[in-house]
């Protein structure tokens, strides 16, 4: 195609070749004279723009003509621009409200600029847009930001469907309760399930198969429990780290033949700082070993009194494999759910939980919902996250095709966009369209930054949250290399609760920080304390992610002594530790007049003569030092990086065991 003449296109126009070359001289388009050729898309651009001025100058003369100078401006959007500017002219205010996406003539509009300057500021960062062109809210943040106008994003309606609705108390009706199976490894937990489904499928439907869907209902005297399939107290806490509220009742399985283990406590610390009542099932009472009232008695050490001794937790004896006690729990559930007097809204738009999700090959995204509040109904728009769709097609726990699920239902929806996250919240919308824009509207929040970053307590910033109200409870999770040692620190640092907060330890446990202790904390709110202990490596991810402060320590008093200065302002954290690399040793050569040299191989990082090295066996630190000699072959080296083998050998240290691992670490001034 050949290009147009300056001259050519004004002349198209209808306007003067001088008029067409000062409008391009506006948008920085440098041309020499009426014989000069324009590019296409300038030559478009520049079109659009004289059209709008001469329509807009045409609707100002018929404006003037018209009789009644009050008419209201026939489009709406017009009104509202219309709207803006006369309280801009009001009150000269530099701040505007403005869409989260707007045209560049509207946003011209709001500013009073000319378009053609927003044009030619977009062309700036690269945008050839038109004038018609929606831009979204950081670009016309930027563009007003350059005519020296602040402007803010207008507050979606969107917004209120992340809002807690609240229910008029008559619209509530009961609602079956919802289930987590949790125990210590191999007491039983999936076993328990089993039994339990099973009970109910030979009763209901003998020789049906069961779909997995991530949640099963069972039935009994025609009330419904619904069991959330992936026992395990990690995936319970997770899900309440991104803030759903899924389990009303937690089943504690304790094997009576081998009594409360580490993972007991944990589970039942993250039951109860999810505030939801346990039942205890005593499993395997079918072995002859089992000792039921041991159970009690050490459950009873951490708060799980039994009834019979005056407390309020349920105990049931059962044996997930001889089918012993089953429906005796299932009755005590239904008693527990009973006292907690569980409803919900059933008519209302659905809101529920992502319990599982999946990509299938054939039907595409498929996520397993609980439905919590309302009725999820086929043809409904619905939002997960980023992802958007229409509920095409719903199945139960059976895997039979039904049409509406309501509160505590387990279903499985098809039609979303893409797989979105389990622990997400679904919320059922008015039609596809309105799903998409709350979906687009999240997509771009995602790409700020401060978005996703939760408030999170640390120690630096406690004083200034207790100051503001903020903080009521100084939530706590202690790791240590002893129970003694755990046992020590919550009573030391519970002393130090006092009128303003209260410091509470919400789980304690012996060994490394692991996933379950950060997931505990970011579900919490809470605070990690580790003493002569250390996160492991995938903890230490997930609290750099999910911005969890964890404090480690060798001597007690430095823990209360950190805690209590920080409750008091006066934290100073000056000095930090950065982590260079980590060995493993895999054998060891007993040197005579050096002693013992580790052979090691450097998993990650590196190690450098002026590291520092911390001696770890099985999670717990067994020293701290520097490195007596560092070397590679028969050579001193300053450094070994990942990858490779070296010999260290440690200053007055020579208890070193093949498995251990040697972190190396700097002390280094924090910068103000
Ligand atoms: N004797 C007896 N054995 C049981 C009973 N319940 C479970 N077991 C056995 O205990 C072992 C562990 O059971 P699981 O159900 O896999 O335990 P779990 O708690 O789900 O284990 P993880 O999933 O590894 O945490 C299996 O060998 C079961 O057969 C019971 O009531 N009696």
């Amino acid at each position: 195609m050949t290009k147009l003449r300056v001259y050519e296109l004004a002349k198209e126009l209808g306007i003067s070749s001088k008029k067409l070359i000062e409008t391009l001289e506006d948008l920085d388009v440098v041309v020499k004279n009426h014989m000069s050729t324009i590019d296409d898309d300038i030559a478009k651009l520049v079109t659009e723009l004289i059209e709008e001025e001469s329509g807009k100058s045409n609707k100002k003369k018929a404006a003037q003509a018209s009789d009644d100078k009050k008419a209201e401006p026939a489009d709406k959007e017009e009104k509202k621009v219309l709207t803006a500017k006369n309280e801009k002219a009001e009150d000269k205010q530099k701040t505007i409200t403005v869409p989260s996406k707007i045209s560049v003539k509207d946003l011209g509009a709001l500013l009073g600029i000319e378009p053609v300057k927003i044009i030619k500021r977009l062309m700036n960062y690269g945008l050839m847009v038109n004038i018609n062109a929606e831009i979204d809210f950081e670009s016309a943040k930027k563009i007003a930001n350059e005519f020296d106008v602040d402007i803010v994003e207008e507050k979606q309606d969107n917004e209120e469907f992340m809002l807690e609705e609240v229910d008029d108390p008559k619209d509530l009706k009961p609602r079956p309760p919802v289930v987590t199976v949790m125990g210590h490894v191999d007491h039983g937990k999936t076993s328990l399930l089993d039994a339990i489904r099973q009970t109910n499928v030979t009763q209901q439907e003998a020789g049906g198969i069961t779909q997995h869907i991530g949640a099963s209902e069972v039935e009994v005297n025609g009330k419904k429990i619904v069991f959330l399939d992936t026992p395990g107290h990690e995936a319970f806490t997770a899900m309440r780290a991104r803030g759903a509220k899924v389990t009303d009742i937690a089943i504690l399985v304790v094997a009576a033949d081998d009594g409360v283990m580490p993972q007991t406590v944990e589970a039942l610390n993250h039951a109860k700082a999810a505030d939801i009542p346990i039942i205890v099932a005593i499993n395997k009472i079918d072995k002859p070993n089992a000792n039921p009232e041991r159970i009690k008695q050490q459950l009873s050490d951490y708060g799980l009194i039994p009834e019979e001794w005056g407390g309020d937790t349920i105990f049931v004896n059962v044996s997930a494999k001889a089918r012993i006690g089953i429906e005796q729990l299932l009755e005590m559930i239904l008693l527990v759910a009973e006292m907690q007097e569980l409803k919900a809204n059933y008519n209302c738009r659905a809101r529920g939980v992502i319990i599982e999700a999946k990509l299938d090959k054939g039907r595409g995204p498929i996520a397993t919902v609980l439905v919590q509040r309302g009725t999820l109904k086929l043809g409904d728009g619905i939002v997960a996250g980023t992802a958007y769709g229409k509920v095409r097609a719903l199945f139960d726990s059976h895997g039979k095709r039904i049409k509406s699920a309501g509160p505590s239902t387990p279903v499985e929806v098809l039609g979303l966009s893409e797989v979105p996250t389990a622990g997400d919240i679904l919320l059922a919308v008015s039609s596809e369209k309105e799903a998409k824009s709350i979906s687009d509207e999240r997509k771009n929040l995602q790409k700020e930054p401060e978005y996703d970053t939760p408030q999170r307590i640390s120690l630096d910033k406690l004083f200034e949250k207790m100051q503001k109200g903020e903080v009521k409870d100084l939530n706590l999770i202690v790791k240590a290399d002893t129970q003694g040692s755990v046992e020590a620190i919550k009573q030391a640092l519970e002393k130090c609760s006092n009128d303003q907060v209260q410091v509470k330890i919400i789980h304690g446990g012996v060994g490394a920080i692991t996933e379950s202790d950060v997931m505990l904390a970011s579900a919490s709110n809470a605070i990690i304390i580790g003493f002569n202990v250390r996160p492991d490596p995938n903890a230490k991810k997930m609290a750099e992610k999910e911005q969890i402060d964890i404090r480690t320590y060798r001597i007690i008093y430095d823990v209360v002594d950190d805690i209590q200065a920080a409750m008091e302002g006066m934290l100073e954290p000056e000095y930090e530790e950065v982590v260079q690399g980590r060995a493993e040793v895999r054998t060891l050569f007993k040197v005579p007049s050096v002693g013992t040299v580790a052979g090691c191989f450097v998993t990650d990082g590196k190690i450098t003569r002026n590291s520092q090295i911390r001696v770890i066996r099985q999670g717990i630190v067994i020293h701290e030092g520097k490195i007596a000699s560092l070397k590679r072959f028969k050579d001193d080296v300053r450094e070994v990086a990942s990858g490779y083998e070296c010999g260290i050998a440690l200053e007055r240290f020579n208890d070193i065991k093949e498995q251990d691992i040697l972190e190396a670490f700097v002390v280094r001034q924090v910068k103000e």
